[in-house]
């Protein structure tokens, strides 16, 4: 039986709703079914509030599509309900801090840059925006690395491959450990993968100093910190304690990731710590066959948000399976094709940041080597 949307449809409607009752496809959650070569993209339209509670009902939704006979892979996102939300009055764009009104904090000896890497909620693909664009400022030329501030889920172990123990020298400090030319310091290098690990606030701050401080980072150009989602202990003790030059807002176009990514902002902006950019992620969609593009997520959200409060725009990624498949298996996109269109949409938005930073209040313009 050849796969077609009829087929993907009524593999779902074995999926229940939300509620329990009925099932997705009759409650109207599923979005326009699209197949190329083999694989199924669509979107589950879900209340905003209920997205992060419903994440099982989309790996429900994935499972049964991929077990369709002739379905070589299955991308399905969660997408709120784009509604006005009156209770969530879009923030006031807020005056950027200029350098000299900034506390001073203690630096990092031989890093240059300190760049966070943001995003208001989980799952909008921070992680693997801050690896790739970690990879993209390498390949413009710089020296990188890359921390993993993300101490309750820590995912660079998987998306750069890395597995093993880092060194300790002198006794003291430990030595990062380093892929695709760049440097990479992890908690999840240091524990057991499901680990259960509980951190109270103050060892989050400890555990992040200490990756930051007792590590032999050595000279770089910029060090890219993926931060846990939301806006709690672990970004407050980065904005607070760590001398960040600025921070990286990551959302997908929708509503949802939006509000969320406003909270972020907000919060950067609060503790005087520029926003250098926003990258909208899952932007639009490219068929893999035909390299035709579709905007079925809800594209331009981001550039419309960063207008509105006067911060810059970085740039678009689009959704692919590309990134996801590479991702997946330790080599990102980036590395893996980096001649490919990904690795110049990554590589463009690494450039556009990086004058962003050399345009930053008293800072001064970084040169930028073409390799
Ligand atoms: N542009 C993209 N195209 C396709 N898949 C993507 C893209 N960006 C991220 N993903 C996929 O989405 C999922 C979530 O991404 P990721 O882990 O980077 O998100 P996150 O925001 O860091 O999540 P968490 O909150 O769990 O740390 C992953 O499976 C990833 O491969």
């Amino acid at each position: 039986m050849a796969l077609d949307k009829n087929t993907v449809l009524a593999a779902l409607k074995t999926v229940r709703g939300p509620d329990l009752s009925g099932n997705i496809v009759e409650d109207g959650l599923v979005s326009d079914v699209f197949i190329s070569d083999g694989k199924v993209y669509f979107s589950l339209n879900v209340p905003a509030e209920r997205a992060r509670e419903l994440e099982p009902m989309r790996q429900a939704a994935e499972r049964v599509v991929k077990a369709i006979p002739g379905v070589k892979g299955a991308l399905v996102s969660l997408t709120a309900e784009r509604k006005a939300s009156p209770s969530q009055p879009a923030s006031r764009p807020q005056p950027q801090p200029s350098a000299a009104s900034r506390p001073t904090k203690a630096g990092v000896p031989g890093i240059k840059t300190i760049i966070a890497v943001a995003s208001g909620k989980g799952g909008v693909g921070k992680s693997t925006t801050a690896v790739n664009l970690a990879l993209a400022l390498k390949a413009i030329g710089l020296k990188v690395g890359i921390l993993d501030a993300d101490v309750y889920g820590p995912s660079m172990p998987r998306l750069l491959g890395i597995s093993g123990r880092p060194e300790q020298i002198d006794g003291r400090l430990i030595k990062p450990m380093e892929k695709y030319g760049i440097k990479a310091m992890s908690m999840g290098f240091l524990v057991d993968e499901g680990t259960a690990m509980i951190w109270r606030g103050p060892m989050v701050q400890s555990a992040l100093l200490q990756m930051l401080r007792e590590v032999a980072w050595g000279e770089l150009d910029a060090l890219v910190v993926d931060m846990p989602p939301g806006t709690g202990d672990a970004q407050l003790t980065m904005a607070q304690q760590v001398p960040l030059t600025g921070a990286v807002i990551v959302s997908t176009p929708q509503d949802l990731a939006l509000i969320d990514a406003r909270k972020g902002i907000a919060m950067f902006k609060k503790v005087e710590v520029p926003v250098l950019g926003i990258i909208e992620n899952m932007s639009y969609f490219i068929a893999p066959d035909t390299g035709a593009r579709y905007d079925i997520f809800g594209h331009g959200g981001a550039r419309k948000e960063a207008a509105a409060i006067s911060a810059p725009f970085l740039g678009e990624v689009p959704l692919t399976m590309s990134i996801r498949e590479h991702s997946d298996a330790g080599t990102p996109v980036v590395v893996a094709e980096p001649e490919g269109p990904q690795a110049a949409v990554y590589k463009e938005i690494a450039t556009a940041l990086w004058q962003q930073i050399g345009t930053a209040p008293g800072r001064q313009a970084p040169t930028i080597v073409f390799e």
